[in-house]
């Protein structure tokens, strides 16, 4: 058989994190037919997994779970808030297999580094989503909103994969986002992931945390009066962004953001939710991070640096259990 003749080779997919997106992501594969395997938090279990698609048609999938990684060459989808990636990590670092790829899915930026710190023989993939999700119950999720998913690898991560005798034979990119690309469609691979991982970050500094302090749903910030602070925010990012290598314009930044805010008008942000329910934010991902590289290249950022400040003041005191 010719070489590109070859079947595809069966993917097992682990999907580290069982939320809104993990369950989401589980749920579609599955019902393409995929392999998946949930890992959960200890004392979490279950065997079935409910989606409601877009339609509103209901499925429910059995499906295997454990709050164990398997040991063996699989795609691990890491669907966690960026502040649980590290540790998860760390924690499952003894099962993640030589040859396995590991993706990581979360809004913000800030987790390559440590991850590739402990896996540095690993491909460690990046992505990035704009499918809405909202798990109803544990373990039953709504597909709130058909979006793209774009996967890509670092430049750094570009020279793990030249190496041709060190390539994992088991798992090729053209069939892992195939398969995803089938299971959840739009999914292509990116060969300038950064740039879309770059370009959502300055969508959720832009969107989040003024959506989250003043507790508003997205289509609030069409008013007129938060266009300076939305441009004033997309510049400085772009300054950021722009001297860490990456190509993004403050004007089509300002539209994107203006689009989303368009497009998900009715939606609350996930850091508005976050407040609203007392949860831990991804602030330190999302406008710390901007901030952190804006210090290290010497750039001022003093409206996302007042934002991020009011942004922790607030969650701590809302966090606080009562006295
Ligand atoms: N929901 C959406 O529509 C979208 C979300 N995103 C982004 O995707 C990422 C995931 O979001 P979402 O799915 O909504 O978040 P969730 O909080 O719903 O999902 C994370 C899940 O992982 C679990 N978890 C935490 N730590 C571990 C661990 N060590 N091992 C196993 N499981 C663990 C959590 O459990 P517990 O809750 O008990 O801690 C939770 O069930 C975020 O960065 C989010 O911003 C991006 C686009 C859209
Ligand atoms: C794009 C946006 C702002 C949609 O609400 C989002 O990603 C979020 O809420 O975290």
């Amino acid at each position: 058989m010719a070489n590109e003749e070859v079947a595809m080779a069966q993917i097992t997919w682990q999907i580290l994190g069982a939320g809104a997106i993990g369950c989401l992501f589980a749920a579609k594969l599955k019902q393409q037919g995929e392999q998946v395997h949930l890992v959960l938090k200890p004392n979490k279990s279950t065997s079935s997994l409910t989606l409601v698609n877009l339609d509103g048609k209901t499925h429910r999938f059995e499906v295997s779970a454990s709050d164990k990684l398997q040991r063996q060459a699989s795609v691990i989808l890491v669907c966690l808030k960026a502040w649980q990636v590290t540790d998860a990590i760390k924690q499952h670092l003894t099962n993640i297999h030589p040859d396995s790829i590991v993706v990581l899915l979360h809004n913000g930026m800030g987790t390559l580094a440590p991850c590739q710190a402990l896996l540095p023989h690993h491909r460690i993939w990046q992505a990035s989503t704009t499918h809405g999700a909202l798990l109803e119950s544990a373990f039953a999720v709504r597909h709130t909103g058909q979006g793209e998913t774009l996967i890509g690898h670092s430049q750094l991560q570009s020279l793990i994969e030249l190496t041709p005798a060190e390539q994992p034979q088991t798992l090729n990119q053209a069939d892992v986002v195939t398969a995803l690309d089938d299971a959840l469609p739009a999914s292509r691979w990116s060969l300038n992931i950064g740039h879309a991982i770059w370009t959502k970050l300055v969508i959720n500094c832009a969107i989040n945390p003024l959506t989250a302090l003043q507790q508003v749903r997205n289509g609030i910030l069409a008013e007129a009066h938060y266009r300076p602070s939305l441009q004033r925010i997309c510049q400085e990012c772009c300054a950021v962004a722009n001297a860490d290598g990456v190509a993004l314009k403050t004007d089509d930044l300002l539209a994107k953001v203006e689009q989303v805010i368009h497009a998900t008008a009715n939606n609350y942000s996930s850091m508005n939710r976050d407040f609203f329910y007392q949860r831990p934010t991804e602030n330190d991902y999302i406008l710390g991070y901007v901030i952190a590289r804006a210090k290290a290249l010497k750039i001022t950022v003093s409206t996302c640096q007042t934002l991020y400040q009011e942004l922790q003041h607030r969650e701590h005191t809302l966090c606080q259990p009562p006295s």
